[in-house]
């Protein structure tokens, strides 16, 4: 049953889509829905572009280690976190101690694709984004495994259909969401 679930927790590359899937999968779940960037910024009261510019990469690393901590002790939510968040070890405690870890996986290419425009990540913002992305993911491809307990392909499937998906990897590992899959697809 749904109450049963505990708090699921999306891990992932930048453009994998756990802001997207997360929020669908809460709604779907009837549960609040937290994106640790978002929260991040709430309690700073300053965007991710900032903090990076002002604090450097280090001082946004404490600010999401204390998110991560604070969030993930939240019982039956569904979080999003930032890409980087499993390159600590505190942090990969924290988030596979206390609920479900689901890596959206997703080829560069399209983890390209999906952040061009978008100019809210700082890391991205160089001559080579490509190259930093297949840096980042050589780097932490083995961390998001090591942390996951359910790892989910994100190539060209609909959110929607993710969501299904995903809602039947849960009721398998877990105890059963009993929700219909939705059969729209947007
Ligand atoms: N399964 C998907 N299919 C198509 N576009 C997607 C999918 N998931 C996410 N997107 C799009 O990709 C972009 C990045 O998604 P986002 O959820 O912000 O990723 P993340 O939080 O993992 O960085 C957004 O524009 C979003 O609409
Ligand atoms: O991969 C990373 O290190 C980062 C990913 C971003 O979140 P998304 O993965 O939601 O884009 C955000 O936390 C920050 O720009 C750093
Ligand atoms: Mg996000």
């Amino acid at each position: 049953m749904v109450e049963e679930l505990p708090s699921v927790f999306l891990v992932g590359p930048m453009g994998a889509g756990k802001t997207t899937i997360g929020r669908l999968l809460a709604k779907q779940l009837g549960r609040t829905f937290v994106d640790s960037d978002w929260y991040i910024e709430s309690q700073t009261g300053a965007d991710i572009a900032w903090i990076f510019a002002k604090e450097g990469e280090a001082g946004f690393r404490e600010r999401e280690t204390r998110a991560i901590d604070e969030l993930s002790q939240q019982k039956q939510i569904v979080l999003a976190t930032g890409g980087g968040a499993v390159m600590a070890a505190e942090n990969r405690e924290f988030l596979k101690q206390r609920g479900i870890v689901v890596y959206l996986n997703a080829p560069v290419d399209v983890q390209m694709a999906r952040t061009a425009k978008d100019k809210s990540r700082p890391l991205l913002q160089q001559p080579n984004p490509r190259k930093i992305l297949q840096d980042l993911y050589s780097k932490r491809d083995p961390l998001y495994r090591q942390v996951a307990h359910i790892i989910m392909p994100t190539g060209h499937t609909y959110p929607r259909h993710m969501v299904n998906q995903l809602l039947q990897q849960l009721e398998s590992l877990c105890c059963a969401p009993s929700i219909t899959p939705d059969s729209k697809e947007d």
